[in-house]
């Protein structure tokens, strides 16, 4: 599965919002993409999911249009709220409810995954019981029972503390192995994209358009003590600087 965005642009009441994008993620890449806040990102997002149709330009898969075309891929949105009168188990199910796919296979598969996803035991459980991290997990959980090879995750971990959102960077690249799929990420944490990424898309401020692209070549497993290694620092010197001039 091969994503391919060409001079995608786009606007809102005569206002651009995207200027010009051309990105592509190849099967099993993790690739983030990083801008300033307003400048557009959600809104690809909705124009890859066929959510909205874009101006101009192409967004295809493996060769084929996908514009406007929704059920290629699962997407997280930034708000993926649990709802809290139903169980997290009745929680991950709901992709499956509302298009009436529910089966207790399905079932039986989200259960089995319960403890991958950190959630074991608290299946019947109300998630106002459950930490951050754990709606994050359950959320997660929700989008990968979609079952589609693209992954489209905005901001999945920005309202976490530090601590819970290292953590959960090291358990999302261990699901990603082992899950095997093709991730876009949203992120405004620079050292969030180095540490997750094989490479990294730098937005320019709306109307937006991709002003660097960068190949991590840090090794994996990616371990924590990496965040310190001279590559890292050198990279993260790089993607700040494009980041502060633009906004300068
Ligand atoms: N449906 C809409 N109608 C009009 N304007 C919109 C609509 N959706 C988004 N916008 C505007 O388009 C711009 C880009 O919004 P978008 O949510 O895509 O940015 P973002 O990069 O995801 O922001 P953030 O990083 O803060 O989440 C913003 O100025 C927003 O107000």
């Amino acid at each position: 599965m091969e994503l391919s965005i060409r001079n995608l642009q786009h606007s809102f009441g005569g206002e651009p919002v995207i200027k010009g994008i051309n990105l592509y993620l190849q099967k099993g890449e993790f690739v983030s993409l990083i801008g300033p806040s307003g400048c557009g990102k959600s809104t690809l997002f909705n124009l890859i999911t066929g959510l909205d149709i874009p101006h101009e330009g192409e967004i295809s898969l493996d060769g084929q249009n996908i514009i406007g075309k929704r059920g290629y891929s699962s997407y997280m949105m930034q708000k993926d709220l649990l709802f809290p009168w139903k169980t997290v188990l009745e929680n991950v199910l709901l992709g499956p409810m509302i298009t009436k796919q529910q089966t207790e296979q399905v079932k039986e598969e989200a259960l089995s995954l319960f403890p991958l996803f950190g959630l074991e035991g608290y299946e019947h459980s109300y998630p106002d019981v459950l930490s951050g991290g754990m709606k994050q997990r359950a959320a997660l959980l929700r989008t990968f029972l979609h079952k589609k090879e693209l992954l489209l995750l905005d901001e999945p971990f920005g309202a976490l503390d530090a601590l819970t959102r290292e953590k959960m960077h090291s358990w999302l690249l261990q699901i990603w192995r082992k899950m095997q799929r093709t991730v876009l990420f949203i992120t405004h944490s620079i050292d969030e994209a180095i540490f997750l990424s094989d490479r990294i898309y730098v937005l320019a401020p709306r109307p937006t358009e991709v002003i660097l692209e960068e190949k991590v070549t840090l090794s994996r497993p990616r371990k924590t003590e990496m965040k310190v290694s001279p590559e890292f620092l050198e990279l993260k010197g790089r993607l700040m600087n494009a980041l502060y001039e633009m906004n300068e």
